[in-house]
């Protein structure tokens, strides 16, 4: 025996895991992605005799098409954006932590966050730090990482919401204060986030009081008055109420009552996808441009180092 050498498995293994993605901005694959994601109880909590038949036969064949297209105009080179930036963000964040094995995976569709969970449980990692990529907490979206968790590592360790951490909510208007150093201040700041079935809120899910204090927090760093900012929902699926004011109302309402520009900011996503680049940043400002504005939308804090930092000093927090 010469030099020792440290097992891989002996360090921190930190899976930072995202919503997901289709592998290819096809009908397809977009179908093969929805059937996962729509299938999940905890997003559709509907009874599955009820629901199952409506997703089948309904909203996949229908939504499958339309939806492509749409991943279709903001697909890049490297491939869907959500995966992209996701990917990024975990390389900055191994840069930042030589001593953390970090590896980025996705709730639906790939890279797997079961399969890579189970590759670690196999390997005998002991430290397991799973980052669910989204600030605030929901049970449609974090209680569904959690439940994968539970399945496949029990032992792991998953990380909790991060809405109120100082350093990234210094991140978040660092960010917005680098936007308008750059492109000009527009009169008002919308806060959007994707939205959730009111009902949900209503049962308790503390989704919207986390969005809440991370805007007035993020307003706050920025030094708006509480005329200067609006929170907005996007992103509304399905037929039952969803969390209101909506983001492209309130957006075409503030152009048509005079707001000339407005700013968006999407402090409920981690990376830019499908929901900023597409719903937002084409349609949203094509509506606001037609009724004679000019919307922006702030980039997502990404790959970004101050993201990283933050989201290290998170993890650290909690191990
Ligand atoms: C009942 C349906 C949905 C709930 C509840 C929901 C909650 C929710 N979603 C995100 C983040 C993202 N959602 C994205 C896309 C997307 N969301 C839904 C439905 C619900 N989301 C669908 C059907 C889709 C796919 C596109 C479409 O068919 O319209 C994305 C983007 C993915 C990408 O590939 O870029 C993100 C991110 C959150 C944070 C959330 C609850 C808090
Ligand atoms: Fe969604
Ligand atoms: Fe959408």
């Amino acid at each position: 025996m010469n030099s020792y050498i440290a097992p891989a498995a002996g360090k921190p293994h930190v899976l930072l895991v995202n919503l997901g993605t289709p592998d290819a901005p096809t009908p397809t694959a977009v179908r093969r992605y929805l059937r996962q994601f729509l299938s999940d109880e905890r997003v559709v909590d509907l009874p599955r005799w009820k629901w199952l038949p409506i997703l089948n036969l309904v909203i996949l064949p229908l939504r499958s098409g339309p939806v492509s297209r749409k991943y279709r105009e903001i697909w890049t080179a490297q491939g869907s954006p959500l995966a992209v930036e996701t990917a990024a963000l975990a390389a900055r964040l191994g840069e930042l932590r030589p001593d953390w094995e970090v590896a980025a995976a996705m709730r639906y569709g790939n890279p797997d966050m079961a399969a890579t969970l189970r590759a670690w449980v196999a390997a005998g990692v002991k430290d397991v730090r799973v980052l669910p990529l989204y600030p605030q907490y929901s049970i449609t979206t974090v209680a569904s990482v959690q439940d994968v968790v539970d399945a496949v590592a029990p032992g792991a360790n998953v990380v909790p919401p991060y809405f109120a951490h100082p350093a990234w909510l210094d991140a978040v208007a660092d960010s917005i204060r680098r936007s308008w150093e750059q492109h000009g201040r527009g009169e008002h700041l919308l806060f959007s986030f994707h939205g959730i079935p009111q009902r949900l809120a209503d049962a308790g899910d503390p989704y919207p009081e986390q969005n809440a204090f991370a805007a007035a927090e993020i307003a706050r760093r920025l030094g708006l008055t509480l005329e200067d900012w609006t929170l907005t929902h996007q992103s509304r699926f399905g037929r039952e109420p969803w969390l209101l004011p909506d983001t492209q109302s309130t957006a075409v309402q503030l152009t048509l009552e005079g707001t000339r520009t407005i700013d968006i900011v999407t402090p409920g996503f981690a990376v830019d996808c499908l929901e900023t680049l597409e719903e937002l940043q084409i349609g949203v400002a094509a509506k606001v441009q037609a009724a004679g504005g000019r919307a922006r939308v702030i980039p997502c804090l990404n790959g970004a180092p101050e993201h990283a930092a933050a989201l290290a000093n998170w993890v650290d927090r909690h191990a």
